[in-house]
């Protein structure tokens, strides 16, 4: 550990004191602990993490990293219970002298920022546009030249510059490397300069290299003054060596902590030496993974060991791992290691106490440090520069994404060019009648299925959101609201483009009133659809099963107005109440049946018979009540798309987890920042 000065005056920590994370009985079924109801995925952990520092936390796959690493950030789900202390000691100015004095404080969101497993962009954006627009959002409050200032360091530091300008990539387009990717997910997380970086498996799918470089960038943060915990899987000897500290766990459990040098004495204290040509972190981890007895026995099955390989493996172990890891846990609770973290708590408590004292008056409450106090302040009078922020991002990431703007286009035109082509200059024959129905049926149908076509571009929104939300730099309806405004040029130039070609193709009711009518309808119709599309894909997140339930809930919208069978005739349970009412499509087409058919005339099916009006032939044909005019079916649209947009405001609000194959490569637990305290 480093001296005194530095954690107490120079610097600050985070500590934790007998820290336990348990599962409630019904979450894991029988796998209790000796039979009691209470499953610890973390046990007593107590010790202290400094700024300047850079800590390891090692164990085998299930220790309880990760859901150490959450109890640190305060997002643990409501599903485990925590008990324990967790607390950040941090130092500050007292007055005008360079004396500092200490506070101690629960953890808030603010204080820590958590980088999680999985890489959320946007594809289209280029590193320096991610870099630009986190830093927009998390700093609303400072200026422009500020802003470059600290996007330029920030790449400065995470050794981004080479790649500045190059897109992140997605599924169509070419992007920058894992490596890459991975500093520039910590890159967006220190833009608001936390005091504490926790990373869950900082390195995972990068090779040695790429590992290398990603811990070295995560150790020039920490000795810029941050507290940096890291888990990390299997590091190399080189990475290893660039960690100040370590914490092994296994099973919950402390087996190791302190120094990372001195794991080796201590392991070999233990009777378990570190044979000198293999790899420390990878010969603990040997020692504590419950399953490498099985390993081992496989390994040598299969003679994939070599002689000195397997003389090491056997020496190193006398007994099973459980015995190892028991004789570890034991060993290290009455180490030096032990008592010099329970000992360095414990001064801290008493430096604290000692302020507490002198300056009564100040409650804990208030050691946030000015910065941030002013960063708080801003960043809640700034909505509407997130707001601009936010639709500005996603104008930009829309424009570029293939999917969502120019196939979409290209398709949306097909459909009004095919259809147009097929139904050309229908007339107003008796077969007519049918015929505009079934057009405006089918069109309708077609054009709006085609929004099924944005949803990759929602899922990554979504993705993106749910990061950001976590970190609580903007609200849900400052999203919804800014994504809206920068879906309507596409859906105006969308419904005027493909609206005009299918009208004067078709030769609907003349009269650009008429046309107007038609590609507002549309207008509401595909924004309705769009909004319906984006409520599925804040529900769903895995890729397959959302465009199942988007395909699912589009075609139920559409049946009403395709069956061609007048509304007020469907089966009243279901079809008639409430689906035809909440059905974009069934408004959409009888909204633009009224203003195609009315006032227009048509050939009777007996020849000789007087001409029907198109009043007739909506009434008693298609059953529609014509007391209501044709701009009551858009304002039931407009009510729709309010609804829905509404709808979504509360779906991201309420459904921060999402119960999908993918949860774990959600932000962990779908957690909401909260402030640890003790159970
Ligand atoms: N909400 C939960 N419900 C049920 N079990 C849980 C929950 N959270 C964690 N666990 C269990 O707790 C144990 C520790 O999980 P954790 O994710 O912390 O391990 P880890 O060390 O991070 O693993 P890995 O390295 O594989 O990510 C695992 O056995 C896991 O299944």
């Amino acid at each position: 550990m480093d001296s005194e000065a530095e954690t107490t005056v120079g610097g600050s920590c985070l500590v934790w004191q007998d820290l336990s994370v348990t599962l409630a009985s019904n979450n894991f079924g029988s796998h209790g602990n000796g039979g009691s109801s209470t499953k610890y995925l973390v046990n007593g952990l107590t010790g202290l993490a400094q700024s300047h520092r850079i800590m390891a936390v090692m164990g085998p796959s299930g220790s309880g990293k990760s859901t150490f690493l959450d109890a640190l950030a305060g997002r643990l789900t409501t599903k485990v219970a925590m008990a324990g202390k967790v607390e950040l000691i941090s130092s500050c100015p007292a007055g005008s002298g360079t004396k500092k004095k200490i506070r101690s404080s629960p953890v808030t969101c603010r204080d820590v920022s958590y980088v999680t497993q999985e890489d959320v962009f946007l594809g289209t954006l280029t590193v320096k546009e991610t870099l630009s627009f986190g830093a927009r959002l998390r700093l609303p409050g400072l200026t422009k030249t500020e802003l470059d200032e600290v996007i330029e360091d920030t790449m400065a530091k995470m050794g981004l510059e080479e790649c500045a300008d190059t897109t992140i990539g997605n599924w169509h387009l070419r992007g920058i490397s894992g490596g890459e990717r991975r500093r520039l997910s910590i890159g967006v997380e220190i833009l608001a300069q936390p005091l504490v970086l926790c990373l869950d498996e900082a390195t995972t799918g990068l090779d040695s290299a790429a590992s290398f470089f990603v811990v070295q960038a995560l150790r020039n943060i920490a000795r810029d003054g941050k507290i940096v915990v890291c888990s990390i899987h299997q590091p190399t000897n080189d990475v290893f060596r660039l960690f100040d500290d370590l914490l092994l766990i296994s099973c919950g459990e402390a087996v190791y902590f302190g120094e990372c040098q001195g794991a080796v004495k201590f392991f070999a204290d233990s009777g378990f030496p570190c044979p000198t040509r293999r790899n420390p972190p990878d010969h603990f981890l040997r020692c504590i993974t419950p399953e490498f007895d099985q390993v081992l026995a496989a390994l040598k099955q299969t003679q994939r060991m070599n002689h000195a390989e397997l003389a090491a493996a056997d020496g190193l172990l006398n007994g099973t791992t459980a015995e190892t890891r028991a004789t570890l846990v034991k060993k290290y609770k009455s180490s030096i290691f032990s008592e010099t973290a329970t000992k360095k708590i414990q001064e801290l408590a008493l430096l604290l106490a000692q302020e507490k004292h002198d300056d009564g008056s100040q409650s804990s409450s208030e050691v946030v440090s000015e910065k941030k106090r002013k960063i708080g302040k801003k960043q809640h009078h700034q909505w509407w520069s997130q707001f601009c922020t936010l639709t500005h991002r996603s104008s930009l990431h829309m424009c570029r994404d293939l999917g969502y703007y120019w196939l979409r286009i290209f398709f949306y035109i097909m459909v009004a060019l095919s259809t147009g082509t097929l139904e050309f200059d229908i007339g107003t024959s008796s077969a007519a009648v049918i015929a505009r129905g079934k057009v405006d049926g089918f069109l309708y149908g077609l054009m709006i299925c085609l929004s099924i076509g944005g949803l990759p571009f929602f899922l990554d929104e979504i993705k993106a959101f749910r990061g950001e939300r976590e970190g609580g730099y903007y609200g849900e309806a400052v999203y919804v609201l800014s994504n809206f405004l920068s879906s309507l040029p596409f859906t105006i130039f969308i419904s005027i483009s493909s609206g005009s070609i299918l009208y004067s193709m078709v030769k609907f009711h003349p009269g650009f009133s008429h046309l107007l009518y038609f590609c507002i309808n549309l207008f509401f119709c595909i924004s309705v659809s769009e909004a319906c599309v984006f409520v599925t894909a804040s529900l769903v997140s895995n890729p397959l099963p959302a465009m199942g339930t988007a395909v699912g809930v589009t075609v139920l919208n559409l049946m009403p107005s395709i069956v061609f069978r007048p509304l007020p005739d469907l089966p009243k349970i279901f079809w008639r109440y409430p689906l035809s009412y909440i059905s974009y499509a069934a408004w959409g087409t009888q909204g633009n049946l009224k203003n195609d058919m009315m006032g227009l005339e048509f050939d009777s099916a007996i020849p000789g018979r007087p001409k029907i009006t198109g009043e007739f032939i909506l009434t008693n044909t298609y059953g529609m009540n014509l007391k209501y005019s044709k701009w009551r079916d858009v304002a039931a649209l407009f009510c729709l798309l309010l609804a829905y947009r509404v709808i979504l405001v509360f779906t991201l609000h309420y459904k921060q987890r999402i119960s999908s194959p993918f949860r774990r490569t959600q932000p962990k637990r779908g957690l909401k920042p909260t402030t640890v305290q003790q159970a």
